[in-house]
């Protein structure tokens, strides 16, 4: 499989702050490939440095075999990009904003024509193709940026938090189009801070804090390397916690409960239940978001 973008030591400063520290990944072609973090951790600066629109301050990186330092037009016509803020022409239709993007392509005006209503269809957006874009929710202006950053035909597709602020329904409708945007062979990649989105989404992803990589993995890979299947949650009464205790079982306190990363959640649920007497507690399947907290001591979206 080829490699579609490599970065090693990738480093970006401002001033004298580090806002990406040194990382290093590899996103091969066809993947769906994701930069899950809280709010700050980086990610964002990463993708600008892919995208080829802020110079990296030190390291290599490589996009579809090229360099942004020296080949930025080059990766851009070859490029989608999807920015975290919605950047359509406010005063324009969706048709005329996806219009401006292929003549700025030089596509010609009937291939133009026909990809442009096949977009429009393909994010639902052929009924609303002339409202002008003020005029539209924000699923909807979500949904004609994706339709933009696809009218360059590209083989990879960057996209800034794709889904943040948006309603669940319209979350999901754009997960369903990135998936089928997948399946036609395109390469992913996207920065989240939806641990949901990331599960959903991503066959690999590396989690990013404070500008670095904490971790690389599958979803399931990196659950199961740092939590173990299941997470078990006892209220954080004195008895239960003395009883964790003397067991020796790990657990991380989050609001009133003990979190215990688990495979065996059977053999810690009857150590409580008989050493404890009546206790609230339940079993979950372990989440992106566990893994976070195990990593960082914080939540995702504190
Ligand atoms: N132009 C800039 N000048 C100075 N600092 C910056 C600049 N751009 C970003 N930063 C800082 O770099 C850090 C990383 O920001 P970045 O936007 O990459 O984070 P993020 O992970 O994308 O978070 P968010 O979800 O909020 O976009 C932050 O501390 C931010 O304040």
């Amino acid at each position: 499989m080829q490699e579609v973008i490599r970065a090693e030591n990738l480093e970006k400063r401002f001033g004298d702050f580090v806002a990406v520290k040194g990382v290093d990944f590899s996103i091969t072609e066809g993947e769906a490939f994701g930069f899950l973090g809280p709010n700050g951790a980086g990610k964002t600066t990463t993708m600008r440095m892919v995208q080829c629109v802020s110079p990296r301050s030190r390291g290599d990186l490589e996009v579809l075999g090229m360099d942004p330092a020296t080949h930025a037009r080059e990766i851009k016509a070859l490029l989608g990009v999807v920015p975290q803020e919605d950047n359509l022409d406010p005063e324009l239709t969706g048709y005329e904003n996806l219009r401006t993007y292929a003549r700025y392509f030089g596509i010609p005006g009937e291939e133009a024509e026909e990809r442009i209503a096949r977009l429009l269809a393909f994010v639902q957006m052929e009924k609303k193709q002339d409202v002008v874009i003020e005029h539209l929710s924000g699923g909807m202006k979500r949904r004609l940026v994706l339709a933009r950053a696809l009218v360059n035909d590209p083989r990879l597709l960057v996209l800034d938090e794709p889904t943040t602020g948006l309603d669940p329904q319209a979350r999901h409708l754009i997960w369903d189009q990135l998936r089928g945007l997948q399946a036609e062979g395109r390469t992913i990649v996207l920065t989240t801070h939806y641990m949901e989105e990331a599960e959903r989404l991503c066959d690999r992803l590396v989690i990013m804090d404070h500008g670095g990589i904490l971790v690389e993995g599958s979803p399931a890979d990196l659950i199961g390397r740092t939590i173990g299947r299941q997470i078990l949650e006892a209220e954080a009464v004195p008895l239960v916690l003395s009883c964790l205790e003397r067991h020796g079982i790990e657990y991380d306190l989050v609001g009133g409960s003990a979190l215990v990363p688990t495979d065996e959640p059977v053999r810690v649920t009857e150590a409580l239940l008989e050493e404890c007497g009546a206790i609230r507690l339940a079993t979950r399947p372990a989440t992106l978001e566990d893994v976070f907290l195990k990593l960082t001591g914080r939540r995702l979206r504190e």
